[in-house]
């Protein structure tokens, strides 16, 4: 279930399944029980409900659940934001159905606001769901903060009231929930921040729309979205196998900067080593040649002069891959170099200073990119940060979410580009994109990105392609920071991502 549907792909899934076949308003039922359900294992036993319900769909959901809680017992009181009488559809019958139980609903005011949390020991936040077009104002914000502010348990039905589902943003004022059941398929929102804070811990239902439906709808707009995971890339990182020489994984190049900026290199070549790289070999300025390497030992060095000095070394086919950019220096040096890795026929990482030294000239890079040629003419990836990314692409993508800027960018730049924070985006030139929900805030520390770009280097040059290396490597440096727990630093990353691949690889079987 690694799909991510946004809501209008989610829309047309429930429609697909109503054209099928299956009633709305048994979708909506079974959404709703398992609101319930969910509920129950919250409060326990017995216990007060309040359910907020707004005008669509999302409050239906909240009838359906209301009616069963207070057919298990539970004390239960609705508030409906707006007009019973607007109710159309499927909320309408719901409502109904929800009244022949003898429930009935007060409405969401500034009269009723007091009873928000009033005694509840869970609130369903049934206000807005995938339907949410607006930020949320008056009397619904009113709401949402008092719930907020009461420390009182939320389950939020299908999203947090006021998350955008497609981009996880908040319109407005949203709901804080400590859980969130949604139906089929989660939504970009579901993982991208701030809406995977506010949704808490998320539980996917099944409420009766066929697997086929996903074949129809998943990424028939702006190109498939998936939450990163080893299901995604799995099959294409394959273990060493049993006849296999080291030169049969690659041979990886991580270019250092010079002799004060040596470390960031170390940490990359170190993690393509621990990544599977068969070789790794740190290129030097000749300044930085004796400090790297009185500190590397598995990994080889190498010395080389600038620009040209680099082509030369790169003439040898059998460096695959070729990372730069940690500690490089920002200018024109650096560019250079950058331009001499891409106009190789071997797969390309981009981190940091290369980056940064295409400040506002993305044209230049994409040009170099559009040049390229060979089998591995498209497994260019690019590693920024926001402060990188803005740097490369300018500010006009500024104010999209991080799903739609780093589809921009890759657009743009005709690279994968690992837009990274908390929320890591991933995302090809063709559309195709991962979202990254596995890495603690520990990895937020000096080094981090540096062993990012060691473990996707590693990974390409064991073959795998942009999209894949990339995907694949982001979820292994999240696991890894989170076998290394606590206070990790940079250089506890390499011994825990030994881990992460003993696991990975022992699940892949
Ligand atoms: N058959 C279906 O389509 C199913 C839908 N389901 C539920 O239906 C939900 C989607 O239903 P809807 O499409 O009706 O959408 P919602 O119920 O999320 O909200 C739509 C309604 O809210 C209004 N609205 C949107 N933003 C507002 C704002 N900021 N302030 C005030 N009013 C605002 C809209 O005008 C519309 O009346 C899902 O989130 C899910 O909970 C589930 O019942 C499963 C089946
Ligand atoms: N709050 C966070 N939670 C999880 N991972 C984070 C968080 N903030 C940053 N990261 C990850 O930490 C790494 C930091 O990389 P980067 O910004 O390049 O820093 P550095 O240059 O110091 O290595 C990235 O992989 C990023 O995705
Ligand atoms: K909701």
């Amino acid at each position: 279930m690694i799909e991510l549907l946004t809501p209008a792909e989610m829309g047309r899934a429930d429609a697909l399944a109503i054209a099928g076949g299956v009633p709305g308003i048994d979708l909506m039922r079974r959404a709703g029980l398992a609101v319930a359900d969910a509920c129950s294992r919250m409060a326990g036993h017995s216990g007060q409900v309040l359910v907020l319900a707004g005008p669509g769909n999302n409050g239906g959901d909240g009838f359906v659940a209301a009616k069963v809680l207070r057919q298990r017992g539970y004390r239960v009181e609705v508030l409906l934001l707006g007009d019973p009488g607007r109710l159309s559809g499927d909320a309408a019958l719901a409502f109904s159905e929800m009244q022949a139980a003898r429930l009935t609903a007060g409405i969401l005011s500034q009269d009723t606001l007091d009873r928000v949390p009033g005694q509840a020991s869970v609130v369903i936040d049934a206000l807005f769901g995938a339907g949410l077009s607006r930020p949320i104002e008056g009397v619904a914000g009113e709401a949402i903060d008092r719930v907020n502010g009461s420390g009182v348990p939320v389950l939020a039905v299908d999203l947090p009231s006021g998350v955008n589902g497609a981009s996880g943003e908040a319109m407005g004022p949203a709901i804080r929930a400590s859980r969130t059941v949604t139906f089929f398929r989660l939504k970009p929102g579901h993982l991208l921040l701030p809406g995977r804070q506010l949704a808490g811990r998320v539980e996917i239902a099944d409420i009766g729309i066929p697997a086929s439906a996903l074949d129809e709808v998943h990424g028939s707009e702006a190109g498939k979205t998936w939450r990163n995971d080893p299901a995604l890339w799995g099959p294409a990182f394959r273990p060493p196998c049993l006849d296999g020489h080291k030169y049969a994984r690659g041979h990886a190049v991580v270019v250092s900067g010079p002799a004060l900026s040596t470390g960031a290199a170390r940490l990359a070549a170190g993690a393509a080593l621990r990544a599977g790289a068969g070789l790794v070999t740190v290129a030097t300025p000749p300044s930085a040649a004796l400090v790297n390497a009185s500190h590397l030992t598995a990994v080889m060095v190498r010395s080389f002069r600038g620009s040209g000095g680099l082509a030369e070394m790169l003439a040898d086919r059998r460096l695959n891959a070729i990372a730069l950019g940690p500690g490089a220096g920002v200018g024109d040096e650096t560019r250079a170099l950058a331009l001499t890795c891409l106009a190789g026929e071997r797969a390309v990482l981009l981190d940091a200073d290369a980056i940064t030294s295409f400040t506002a000239e993305v044209e230049a890079l994409a040009g170099a990119l559009s040049r390229r040629t060979g089998a591995r003419a498209a497994d260019v990836v690019l590693t920024p940060h926001d402060g990188e990314f803005a740097r490369l692409f300018g500010e006009s993508a500024v104010g999209a979410s991080r799903l739609a800027r780093a589809r921009a960018g890759a657009q743009a730049s005709g690279a994968v580009v690992v837009l990274k924070g908390a929320d890591t985006v991933v995302a090809a030139p063709d559309g195709r994109a991962a979202v990254n929900d596995n890495a603690p805030a520990w990895l937020a520390t000096a080094g981090s990105g540096d062993v990012l770009s060691g473990i996707v280097t590693g990974l390409l040059a064991q073959g795998l392609d942009g999209f894949d290396a990339a995907c694949a490597g982001v979820w292994l440096h999240g696991r890894a920071g989170a076998l290394a727990g606590p206070a990790l630093t940079a250089e506890d990353l390499e011994p825990a991502l030994r881990q992460a691949l003993a696991e990975f690889f022992s699940r892949a079987g």
